[in-house]
């Protein structure tokens, strides 16, 4: 039984500003092609100025932990809840991905490294919840990792990262001497199982974390170099790209939004194909955009704020995902006692008579208390009191959930 919590909402976008290199200092001191103007404003500073606004807007001084506690923390509480969640780290080469995403982890341990990124802090937050629910003794969780290795604290995180970024075709360009080649996925399934009255509850959730290959100034010629430009001016982002297949899915996303009615080409890549439901479905997603603030990358910088705010105008679905089943005569013997309750409620009310099976699924309630509605063979009821009209809704809410898990 799916429990069907639905949280629809747009995709979280955050932009991140990188420092200014010591090389491009030297080479144009400090002048930037972008200027801050609010937690929420970037003005693009190049001719016509442009200025964009986003969920949150992240300057130079924005350290990884205050990074971690606006996006990452509220990440970690969604996938407690059940809802699968996804995190992007998309941008021009050298602008910063790799370093929101991952940080600083050499040596292992992430605890006292300032500039440790997303992945280790989510992993520390993650594990110290999951301990305290340890701790309390009514849920058991464990983490496991796409490559079904078993992880029981957020070191055993850092190794596979460790390992994962070793795997990561690394190529010097001169943009970015340790520049990665190939998307990074690092996808986490975290399962929560606990007991009450009798009923087992089982709640599970995705987490993705993704530092996207960098976007570059497109240097394709040729009929793939006019696919490339013609993508591009589709999606109105100029000349970003690298991520053909992320960008062709998102432009379809974005009419999709707009009420269109179309095809998504999840399948024309590995990774939109892997990332199916966090671009388009189930999950709560979140870009993190980070751009650079030099002259010299002032069209791929513009680039990028044209991507995200297009990213902005996509809808999610996401739904906790929560199964309860368990022992047939524990649950009908629960039944039975709330039938009892019922009963009792309606004689309070006025209502009177036993409860037959078939009112257990009639009764609704639309919303809020006041408007309660009762539509069983026993006839309609006016509004209940507030308080009683309460009781009946969580009565109603306990009977619904747990013999629909019969179903
Ligand atoms: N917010 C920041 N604060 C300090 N330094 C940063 C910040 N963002 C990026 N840097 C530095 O900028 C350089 C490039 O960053 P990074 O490697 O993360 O870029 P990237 O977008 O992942 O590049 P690529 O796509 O080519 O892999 C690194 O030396 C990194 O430490």
């Amino acid at each position: 039984m799916n429990l069907n919590h639905q949280a629809l909402g747009f995709w979280e976008i955050i932009i991140r500003t990188r420092p200014l290199s010591n090389a491009e200092i030297s080479v144009q001191g400090y002048s930037k092609c972008v200027r801050q103007e609010s937690c929420q404003a970037i003005t693009w500073t190049g001719h016509p100025e442009s200025r964009f606004t986003f969920d949150v807007v992240a300057d130079e001084n924005v350290s990884q932990e205050k990074l971690f506690k606006v996006a990452g923390l509220p990440m970690v509480e969604n996938c407690m809840g059940g809802y699968n969640s996804c995190m992007f780290a998309y941008g021009q080469t050298g602008s910063g991905k790799t370093h929101t995403m991952l940080g600083d982890i050499e040596g292992g341990t992430r605890r006292h490294s300032v500039n440790c990124g997303m992945t280790p802090r989510i992993f520390e937050h993650l594990f110290s919840r999951i301990q305290k629910m340890r701790e309390d003794g009514k849920k058991g969780v464990y983490v496991e990792n796409l490559k079904e290795v078993e992880v029981t604290n957020a070191r055993d995180v850092i190794q596979q990262l460790i390992q994962g970024a070793a795997n990561r075709k690394v190529a010097a360009t001169n943009m970015n001497h340790a520049s990665s080649r190939s998307h990074s996925v690092f996808t986490c399934i975290i399962e929560s199982q606990w007991e009450s009255q009798g009923v087992t509850h089982f709640r599970f959730a995705r987490l993705n974390l993704v530092d996207l290959a960098g976007s570059e100034r497109q240097k394709s010629s040729g009929a793939e170099g006019e696919h490339l430009k013609e993508v591009s001016f589709n999606l109105g982002v100029g000349i970003l790209t690298n991520n053909l297949e992320l960008l062709l899915v998102i432009i379809n996303l974005v009419s999709i939004s707009n009420g269109k009615s179309l095809h998504v080409p999840y399948r024309d890549s590995k990774l939109t194909f892997l990332l199916q439901d966090s671009l388009g479905g189930n999950s709560k997603t979140i870009i993190i955009a980070n751009i650079s603030p030099s002259i010299s990358c002032s069209l791929e910088t513009l680039s990028t704020l044209k991507f995200a705010q297009r990213a902005k105008f996509i809808k999610n679905n996401a739904i906790v995902n929560e199964d309860a089943s368990g022992d047939v005569i524990a649950m009908r013997i629960q039944i039975q006692q709330l039938k009892k309750e019922v009963s009792h409620l309606r004689g309070l009310v006025g209502g009177g008579g036993e409860v037959q099976d078939n009112d257990v699924s009639i009764i609704s309630f639309p919303g809020s208390p006041g408007s309660f509605k009762w539509e069983g063979a026993q006839g309609s009821f006016s509004p209940f009191p507030l308080a009683s009209a309460k009781k009946i809704s969580q009565l109603h809410n306990s009977v619904f959930d747990k013999s629909s898990s019969f179903t």
